[in-house]
């Protein structure tokens, strides 16, 4: 076996405290430790007005296969819309947005999701009388292919995909944490375990890329740390994510590149540390203290 064969084969340190069948359940059809490789996402001048208001202003850039990229600005500056253009939230007024080169221009919001984009929103959006494990379930039912009568007459495929849903939402609780509480409301749950519910539910989908949007918000610093873990568990295990993020330090500390917007424009793409240490970055923030939350 060559060196480079055995780096591949290799347990990334990030899974190393998940179960090798778990990561795999996750994630079954992906090369473990992607490497950072081609666009898998490409934004091409996406302009989207709000009557006289231009909240994204010809924005470009690109998400590459296997990397984090963190996406900052301002209050205001235009991230959630950007967020809301690409997923088919909102219909942009201009520019395309393509997944593995195809275009989403018309595209249906659930078809989105289909095609690989999945997201978590600022504002918890769960099923708060269902359990945990169910609110996992429900996002893997859209691969489903039996029937409603399939169900009703609990024909064989029916139980076998059921068990196997279960089987990959459990998998997915235990990845983000909390297989404890997979019987427990999720309303009951704690904040910090609702919102790593909801990452479950959009890994539930198998997206190609995750978008996550201000995951952090509400958390403590002990919380923000763990978060911080499991982004990072998330791409060892072949997923690619998009984060937005106010908070620098996590961001500064699990992204591999950084798009910063600013009144809708992009003001700056590039490494954590070149975002830093840039005076355009620095002056946007300033007088907006990391911590506070949108
Ligand atoms: N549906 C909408 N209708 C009208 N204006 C909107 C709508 N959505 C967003 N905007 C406006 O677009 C601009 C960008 O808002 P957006 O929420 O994208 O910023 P953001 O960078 O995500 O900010 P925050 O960090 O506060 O969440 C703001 O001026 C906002 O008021």
């Amino acid at each position: 076996m060559s060196d480079s064969t055995a780096a591949v084969s290799a347990t990334p340190p990030e899974l190393a405290d998940v179960a090798p069948e778990v990561a795999e359940a996750v994630a079954p059809d992906r090369e473990i430790a992607v490497e950072v490789g081609d666009n898998i996402m490409e934004i091409k001048n996406l302009t989207m007005k709000f009557g006289g208001l231009v909240a994204l202003d010809d924005v470009s850039f690109n998400i590459k296969r296997g990397e984090i990229l963190g996406l900052i600005g301002p209050n205001g500056a235009g991230k959630t819309t950007c967020f809301n253009a690409m997923t088919g939230v909102y219909k942009p007024t201009s520019g395309d947005v393509l997944l593995e080169g195809e275009s989403l221009k018309g595209v249906k919001q659930h078809k989105i999701t289909r095609r690989g984009l999945a997201r978590t929103f600022q504002n918890i959006r769960l099923f708060g009388e269902m359990t945990a494990l169910e609110n996992v379930v429900v996002g893997l039912d859209a691969r489903h292919r039996t029937s409603v009568i399939g169900a009703l007459l609990r024909l064989p495929r029916h139980t076998r995909e059921e068990k196997s849903a279960v089987e990959r939402g459990m998998a997915l609780l235990e990845f983000v944490g909390i297989a404890d509480h997979a019987g427990t409301l999720s309303r009951h749950l704690p904040y910090g375990h609702q919102r790593r519910l909801e990452i479950a539910r959009a890994l539930a989908t198998d997206p190609k890329v995750l978008c996550l949007d201000e995951p952090a918000a509400g958390f403590n610093p002990a919380e923000k740390e763990e978060l911080m873990v499991l982004i990072r568990r998330i791409r060892a295990d072949g997923y690619t994510v998009l984060l937005i993020e106010h908070d620098m330090r996590l961001v500064m500390g699990v992204t591999d590149r950084i798009v910063v917007l600013e009144f809708g424009k992009k003001l700056a793409d590039d490494t954590p540390v070149a975002i830093r240490n840039d005076p355009r970055v620095v002056a946007a923030y300033l007088g907006e203290p990391d911590d506070e939350p949108a």
